[in-house]
């Protein structure tokens, strides 16, 4: 489902004279159908990069960046917003707030968005809010009131309601209470069990080892000058 071969990767800075900086070459990695992989490696490695890559925020300088049959290293920006309406979900730990929108269409839209009936987007969303303790009354308010932690459990909802065949979740985890880490973990096995691949980066190293089959080390992909 999601493929990478000989994917390389350098920042150039503008601001400094152009300075080039290599952060990633001839990373090779693989996540099948129902499998979910950890990228580890120290902070600076790349994990968060390659993450960007493959959801096509950063263009990789080679290698292919195979997701579901299209290549998001040569793809056109059209392709890569179908991709993600369709195929590729992401889920980080922050909401961008749309001003006004309710918390319960938030949660909805990517259903809404690939032709599910508002009926049917609507319980689901007030499943995941309800699972994720979204109280009852705040679903009708837009969430940009909220507080951090109910703001990234909204994000979290909106994330899974739509049945995604491939996801990455950058630190899905990170500050929630007990309770509601479990649900996330949960909602991961759910995906995992309905064939999702999953690529993600936990630095809850329990969460990691709950749900993640195997790991991927980005240090391997440091350019040795870099
Ligand atoms: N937009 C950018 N411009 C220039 N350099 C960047 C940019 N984004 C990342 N880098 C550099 O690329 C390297 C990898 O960063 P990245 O954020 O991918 O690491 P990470 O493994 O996700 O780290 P952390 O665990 O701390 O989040 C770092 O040296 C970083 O400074």
């Amino acid at each position: 489902m999601i493929a990478l071969s000989d994917v390389s990767k350098s920042f150039v800075l503008h601001n400094q004279g152009g300075a080039r900086i290599p952060v990633m070459a001839g990373a090779e990695l693989a996540v099948g159908a129902g499998e979910c992989v950890a990228l580890t490696g120290a902070s600076g490695a790349g994990k968060s990069t390659l993450m960007r890559m493959i959801y096509g925020n950063y263009l990789a300088a080679t290698g292919r960046i195979m997701v579901a049959g299209v290549d998001v290293a040569k793809a056109e920006p059209r392709e890569i917003l179908t991709l993600r309406r369709q195929t590729l979900g992401y889920v980080s730990q922050f909401l961008r707030v749309v001003p006004r929108v309710p918390t319960r269409e938030v949660v909805a839209e990517p259903l809404l968005m690939t032709g599910h009936a508002r009926d049917e987007a609507m319980a689901r969303a007030e499943s995941l809010l309800s699972r994720l303790n979204i109280p009852e009354a705040l679903w009708d308010l837009s969430p940009t009131t909220f507080s951090g932690g109910e703001q990234q459990r909204v994000n979290i909802a909106r994330g899974f309601a739509y049945t995604y065949p491939a996801m990455l979740l950058d630190e899905p985890t990170a500050s929630l209470d007990a309770q509601n880490r479990d649900t996330v973990l949960t909602l991961i096995e759910e995906a995992k069990a309905r064939g999702a691949a999953i690529l993600g980066i936990f630095h809850d190293v329990e969460a990691r080892e709950r749900v993640c089959d195997r790991e991927v080390d980005v240090s391997v992909f440091t350019p040795a000058a870099a």
